[in-house]
């Protein structure tokens, strides 16, 4: 009997998807590089399903039927080239290579090409879900050549989350397209963990509002237009007690946060493409500050004249407050959203991939960290999932807005929470409570609409100091004034 695909790489993501595909009926060889995962991934779990464990990729590579589909799920990086170039030489054109980890979108361009000119398929899926995700059913963004979706695309959306029948998987575009749009995705992950961070901290220090009736009040947000994944474990860790002291663990919990690489790469991906996302930059530099301890720590002492107080909310003005709190933390996720989707249009126009937003976001609609209610309406906005790519009805993707904001829904829907948006970021200034994303979001709105921008000043300074020349806003060209001269305009 031979495997129907292999998993090299089982610890928590490659253990949980190979039992996915087991699960699902499919023979599933496994290796992993030192041999004790293999041994308790079927010691523990061999019943549910057919496994072969193998102790080398030889072995591994041995065991597959062919076309032969091997998934790595190594730490990404260097491991995973480590383990590419063992598997190439063991493996007969038409194979594909899957790399189902957080990897660089650059580093699977790069393993793609290397990979075709061997007639070899390479794929690069983004995963998310997590551990629970792995194992009962991810969103899947398989990239690479659209040929090789034919035979490993059932596999993968068989093993994914399902949405009102829809498969959480489709394919993304070539090459790098998946690892792309799943590193967007985690950048927009970042957003949305800061924007509800802030929310906290707002309804915390102004609203003095402790974590456990918190808790009640995200579980009741969870009702709301903000429905998602985030704002229900966010309930839950904020509702969670430590057994050791008796605190809220949110409390017991080293304010700093962590981070693999995946929104730095969307914060740098962001500047290359020209795309202003600075919502998502933002949550990247929010953590990056956390975990600035000393630094942190000096400037409580000497930075601490000025810190802003504002009085807090009480009775009825505090449900006011947390009913604003909740709007500025909507219209700031839609802006996050909006910004990452407008990056996959420009990414989508530099690397030539043609990214369909509303597929991409039907995709995000379960199995992934940001799926939320919020994703359908965006799909629909966006035209529905993109028949070609998928064989369930929907409709075109004509006619889709160029920016998520003009969506007619989401117009009003900020438009409505626009004053309450304003309230909390200058109740949170005067307070001294920092809402980067927050007030991020609000300028980026703010600046989108706005008639004028002072970017006419800087051509003018740019022109000043280094003859970088402007445009003139009532006539065609280019033009330079002579700054150091009598001052007169000439064209450039
Ligand atoms: N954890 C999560 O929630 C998510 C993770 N991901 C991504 O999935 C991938 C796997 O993540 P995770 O399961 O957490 O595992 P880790 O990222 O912790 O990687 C551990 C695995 O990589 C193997 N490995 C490390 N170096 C090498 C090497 N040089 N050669 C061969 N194998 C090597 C390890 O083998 P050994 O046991 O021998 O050390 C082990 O199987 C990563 O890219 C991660 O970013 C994606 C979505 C969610
Ligand atoms: O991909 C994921 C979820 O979608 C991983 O959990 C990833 O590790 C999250 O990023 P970070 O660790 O930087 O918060």
């Amino acid at each position: 009997m031979k495997a129907d695909i292999g998993v090299t790489g089982l610890a928590v993501m490659g253990a949980n998807l190979a039992r996915n595909f087991a699960r699902n009926g499919y023979t599933v060889a496994l290796h992993n590089r030192s041999r004790a995962r293999t041994d308790a991934l079927v010691a523990e779990h061999g019943n549910e399903g057919t496994f072969i464990p193998t102790e080398t990729l030889t072995q591994l590579v041995e065991n597959l039927a062919v076309p032969r589909r091997v998934l790595i799920m190594v730490k990404a990086g260097q491991p995973v080239d480590d383990v590419i170039d063992q598997l190439v030489p063991m493996l007969a054109p038409g194979d594909i290579v899957i790399d189902a980890g957080n990897s660089h979108y650059e580093d699977t361009r790069r393993r793609e090409a290397a990979l075709a000119a061997k007639d070899l398929h390479f794929v690069g899926i983004g995963v998310s879900g997590g551990e629970e995700g792995a194992l009962n059913g991810p969103a899947i963004m398989p990239g690479g050549p659209k040929e090789s979706y034919e035979a490993l695309g059932p596999l993968l959306e068989d093993i994914s989350a399902h949405y009102e029948g829809d498969p959480c998987c489709a394919w993304i575009g070539t090459d790098g397209a998946g690892h792309f749009v799943k590193m967007v995705h985690n950048g927009i992950e970042y957003a949305d963990m800061q924007v509800i961070g802030e929310a906290y901290d707002l309804l915390r220090s102004v609203g003095g509002i402790e974590p456990a009736d918190q808790a009640g009040i995200f579980r009741s947000w969870n009702s709301t237009d903000l429905a998602s994944y985030l704002i229900e474990i966010t309930a839950e860790v904020l509702g969670h007690v430590d057994a050791q002291t008796g605190k809220p663990l949110v409390d017991v919990i080293v304010d700093q946060a962590g981070q693999k690489g995946t929104g730095r790469w969307t914060a740098i991906s962001g500047l290359d493409l020209g795309s202003p996302i600075g919502a998502i930059a933002e949550s990247v530099f929010a953590r990056s500050l956390s975990s600035q301890s000393e630094i942190r720590a000096t400037a409580q002492q000497m930075l601490a004249a000025g810190t802003g107080s504002v009085p807090a909310p009480q009775d009825a003005d505090r449900d006011a407050f947390v009913e604003d709190v909740r709007l500025a933390l909507y219209a700031s996720k839609l802006v996050s959203y909006a910004q990452g989707l407008d990056m996959l249009t420009a990414a989508a126009a530099e690397y030539g991939w043609s990214l369909d937003l509303g597929t991409i976001a039907s995709l995000w609609r379960d199995g992934c960290i940001i799926r939320a209610d919020l994703l359908d309406v965006i799909m629909k906005a966006f035209g529905g999932r993109d028949t070609s790519r998928h064989p369930e009805p929907g409709t075109t993707a004509e006619g889709q807005p160029s920016n998520l904001l003009f969506a007619p829904e989401f117009r009003d829907a900020i438009a409505a929470a626009l004053p309450a948006w304003r309230r909390v970021v200058a109740t949170a200034v005067a307070a001294g409570v920092p809402v980067p994303v927050f007030s991020s979001a609000l300028s980026y709105y703010d600046g989108l609409r706005r008639d004028r921008l002072p970017a006419a000043l800087t051509q003018g300074l740019r022109d000043y100091f280094g003859a970088h020349t402007y445009r003139r806003a009532d006539r065609e060209g280019t033009f330079h004034t002579l700054w150091s001269g009598d001052r007169s305009e000439i064209e450039a």
